[in-house]
């Protein structure tokens, strides 16, 4: 690695003992003078030396000279003489940073050095804005909207407690919004917003929330460019502003998967230092007809019945998921069906393969160049002539699409721990009809480490595109058949008879889509690789690289 070049180098106090300062372009280091010394020539292990610490220069929040409290400071009051050269630093400045704590959670950590001469503050200060100042990621203008009552309705409380100050002290300037009603993001975004004068858009609240947003930003961004949401087959326009997700909701689990923790702080530190995540979007259609996006859960049967039972139970709050799990765990309800899927092909891996998307996932990347040369994107006819649709039948106790890993606090590693952020594909979990025991085996694996695919009645599919229909409108489609004089569907024909005999009608379960109950069952999928960006890098590896030079992580 090629040694950065030095833009000052000084000697500076902090808490009273002399550190030898330094800044390149990349990195802010300080080391103690008098403990360096002590230890020359002997080596030293672990990630930063013994007196040594540095800060990258793009995890620098920011710098502001401070009023000098260091104990010689001239006060007009007797002075004790000075002893050692800490004595004399009369001026200083203070260097706000992040630094990682437990479980992929930031905070904003603070330094403050102190020199001799006011200069050398200044040049210290400035030098560190001009640093800073290059960092053309970062966000300078942000629209924030807040959910009052989304997840315990801490929302506000959240924002101007732990989120507004780290965007003040970053200088970001804010328009913040309180919505007053469901779909006042969305609408605002999708007519009203001046997008211009942002750098993006934030969410407090959860994934109901988000949803509002994305929508907001994906719909307008198709109305500007003048393409038709409600073909399946067009190729969306994907969105300029990123979102940033300060978690305040129930479930959060866009936030947990995208950023490692449901912390606001660390959610507004990874906004301040203008992170880019791209993610995956599917567009859900019914008929020609366009219904919603989704970016995490599509899920028919089990998640459909606890998100239609919860919703009764709001008031509860984030409580009324465990409330609503539990007796639609009791209910054991099935339902009939027919799914069709798209394969993914090519160096997409398997859900199975164990490849957690992590920050610089490299399946995600090669998404990424091959969406620019424009080899990911099949169109529905071009699959349809291929004809690589395969078709299942049958009784399912849940149909699960998770365009990523769904990970939140109740399943830290998710629905599908190796799903993809922004590989341009869904991973489609079929959990056939088994008894209630199996089904509680296969649910509580998603609460720890245990394979929750390793079942005989678990099935999973990486594809790009799916269908499915519930059998009642099979029947339907059926009777149309022949009424028209269409014959070859006996078996169908057969079911339907059944049912005009017993009088039962097969029961129906519904869609949800990122936390939003869907109007219909049958529905049409399809995955829009990388449409949106968030303020986030995936989750981090634990492991810390450390630089040769200067025992950084990096
Ligand atoms: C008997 C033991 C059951 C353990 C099951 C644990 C499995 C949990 C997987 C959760 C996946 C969550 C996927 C995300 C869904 C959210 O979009 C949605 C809305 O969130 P929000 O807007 O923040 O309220 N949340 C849900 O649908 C809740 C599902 C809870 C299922 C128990
Ligand atoms: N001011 C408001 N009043 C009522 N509902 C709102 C308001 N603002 C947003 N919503 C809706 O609240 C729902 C839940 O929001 P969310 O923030 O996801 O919380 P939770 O995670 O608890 O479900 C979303 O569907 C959103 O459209
Ligand atoms: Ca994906």
């Amino acid at each position: 690695m090629e040694k950065q070049s030095r833009l000052l180098c000084s000697e500076l106090c902090v808490q009273s003992r002399l550190y030898e300062v330094t800044l390149n372009c990349a990195i802010l280091a300080w080391k103690d003078i008098q403990i360096a010394k002590k230890h020359t020539g002997r080596a030293i292990y672990g990630a930063v030396k013994a007196g040594s610490y540095c800060v990258p220069v793009c995890e620098i929040i920011a710098v502001q000279e401070k009023e000098d409290d260091s104990p010689c400071k001239n006060t007009g009051k007797w002075q004790k003489v000075p002893q050692s050269p800490a004595d004399s630093c009369q001026h200083a400045f203070t260097v706000f940073y992040v630094e990682r704590t437990r479980q992929h959670c930031w905070w904003c950590n603070n330094v403050t050095f102190h020199c001799s001469e006011h200069s050398l503050c200044l040049l210290w200060v400035q030098t560190i804005r001009e640093q800073l100042a290059l960092m053309t990621n970062r966000p300078k203008s942000l629209l924030v909207y807040i959910n009052p009552y989304g997840g315990k309705q801490r929302g506000k409380q959240i924002y101007d407690h732990k989120v507004a100050p780290i965007f003040s002290r970053a200088s970001i300037s804010t328009d913040v919004i309180v919505t007053e009603r469901a779909n006042h993001a969305r609408d605002h975004l999708k007519t009203e917003a001046d997008l211009k004068k942002y750098d993006g858009v934030v969410c407090v609240g959860g994934d109901g929330m988000f949803s509002e947003i994305m929508h907001g930003l994906v719909s307008r961004m198709q109305q500007e460019a003048g393409v038709d949401e409600n073909s399946i087959e067009e190729t969306l326009m994907p969105c300029g502003l990123r979102i940033g997700i300060i978690p305040a909701g129930s479930t959060d689990c866009v936030c947990f998967a995208t950023v490692g923790s449901n912390d606001p702080v660390t959610s507004a530190l990874h906004i301040v230092v203008g992170d880019s995540q791209p993610m995956d979007i599917c567009s859900v259609h019914n008929e020609d007809r366009f219904l919603r996006y989704s970016v995490s859960l599509l899920g028919y049967g089990f998640y459909g019945d606890v998100l239609t039972d919860s919703e009764r139970k709001r008031w509860m709050g984030p409580a009324r998921y465990d409330i609503s799990g539990v007796k639609t765990f009791l209910s054991h309800r099935y339902y009939e069906g027919t799914v069709s899927f798209l394969p993914a092909e090519g160096n997409l891996g398997t859900p199975r393969d164990k490849m957690q998307c992590r920050t610089g996932c490299s399946v995600c990347r090669q998404s990424s160049s091959d969406k620019l040369v424009g080899k990911n994107e099949d169109s529905v006819s071009d699959a349809e002539c291929q004809d690589t649709w395969t078709v299942i039948r049958g009784k399912f106790l849940a149909i699960n699409a998770a365009s990523m890993s769904c990970a939140c606090p109740r399943s830290p590693k998710g629905l599908s721990p190796s799903a993809h952020l922004a590989d341009g594909t869904t991973d489609l979990i079929l959990v056939r009809k088994c008894s209630r025991l199996d089904f509680l085996r296969h649910l509580l694996r998603h609460t720890n480490k245990d394979d929750q695919f390793d079942h005989s009645f678990v099935e999973v599919y990486r594809v790009k595109q799916f269908r499915f229909t519930p059998r009642y409108q099979e029947c339907d489609s059926e009777v149309d058949l022949r009424d028209s004089g269409a014959t070859g569907k006996r078996f169908l024909s057969q079911i339907c008879r059944e049912h005009r005999a017993c009088g039962c009608m097969p029961s129906q379960s519904n869609w949800n889509c990122d936390g939003e109950i869907l109007p219909h069952t049958a529905i049409q999928v399809r995955v829009h690789c990388q449409l949106i960006k968030l303020f986030a890098r995936g989750i981090e590896e634990q492991q810390v690289f450390e630089d040769p030079y200067t025992h950084c992580a990096i």
